[in-house]
């Protein structure tokens, strides 16, 4: 007899080195019990003789709308977590696709700049993504850039400020269809011993924190933390319970972090078994 496990579906980039991106993504979902169906927008490989510069290459927008068939005809998904799309023309594709589908959660980790490319083609993939995407997200994850930049200030100084910024992308949101989440993440960049995250959902501001592991970044933090909570919410968890396990995991991951020869380590996604 086949079985039949929770699915979970993914939209986004490769990152060639396997810390980041969709690698990280299925491998989070696989950890938790879910079995993953992943699309590719981009590929991504850092450039060990050039400081690790980002080289992007973005997939063909036909060739995503192709995946995207094959992926949706063969299984019955509900839950899609999205990841970097990284130009105005993906973005559209993206967005299109995903309208046309009654999807139970849409996690958005909304991966504004990939740093390779140039500024304006930056600028507008980031305004198409907030008007195209933005509204079809249950869920959205900005870290301190991405929501400062989405919410429209300068800087994010400590947890009002971050507050302050969850409640600005909130109300980006559509909120007709029911509740939308706002995921802040102070991370290792909000001053102070821990990383702390602020969730709003409209009316209550819930605040997550951790002791930070270290001062540095770490490959993966965003990815592994936004495809822990789509692989909850594909088993039928909350919102609430969903971040919640996204942040044990995510912190367990980045304590048994793997070193790598790039600026950052990696998380390991095996070491979170809760
Ligand atoms: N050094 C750290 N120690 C503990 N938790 C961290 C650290 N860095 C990030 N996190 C947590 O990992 C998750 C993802 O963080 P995020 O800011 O998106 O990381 P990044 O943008 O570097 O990928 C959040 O829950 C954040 O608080
Ligand atoms: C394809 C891709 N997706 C997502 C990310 C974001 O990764 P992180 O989880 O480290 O924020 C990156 C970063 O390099 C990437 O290359």
């Amino acid at each position: 007899m086949p079985s039949t496990p929770p699915l979970a579906y993914v939209i986004a980039g490769s990152e060639a080195t396997g810390g980041a991106g969709i690698q990280a993504d299925l491998k989070t979902f696989q950890q938790r019990g879910v079995y993953g169906v992943g699309t590719l927008t981009c590929i991504v490989s850092f450039d060990p003789l050039h400081d690790w510069a980002h080289r992007f290459v973005p997939v063909e927008p036909q060739v995503i709308v192709d995946q995207i068939e094959a992926a949706t005809a063969t299984h019955d998904l509900d839950t899609v977590k999205i990841g970097m799309l990284g130009t105005p023309a993906t973005v559209d594709v993206v967005a299109k696709s995903v309208s046309t589908r009654p999807w139970r959660h849409v996690v958005l980790d909304p991966v504004l700049i990939c740093k390779g490319q140039e500024p304006g083609a930056a600028l507008d993939t980031d305004t198409a993504l907030r008007e195209r995407v933005l509204p079809h997200a249950t869920v959205v994850t900005p870290n301190m850039f991405e929501a400062a930049t989405l919410a429209g200030m300068d800087r994010i100084d400590d947890v009002a400020d971050l507050t302050e910024a969850a409640r600005r992308v909130h109300a980006l949101l559509d909120t007709s269809a029911g509740p939308r989440y706002v995921v802040a993440k102070g991370g290792a960049e909000l001053p102070g011993p821990d990383a702390v995250d602020v969730l709003f959902d409209g009316e209550e501001v819930t605040v997550l924190t951790a002791p930070k592991v270290g001062e540095e970044r770490v490959s993966g933090a965003g990815c592994t933390f936004a495809a822990a909570i789509t692989a909850e919410l594909a088993k039928g968890a909350d919102v609430p319970a969903a971040v919640e396990v996204a942040k044990d995991m995510v912190t367990a991951g980045i304590r048994a972090r793997v070193a790598a020869h790039t600026p950052f380590d990696t998380v390991w996604q095996g070491a979170y078994t809760g």
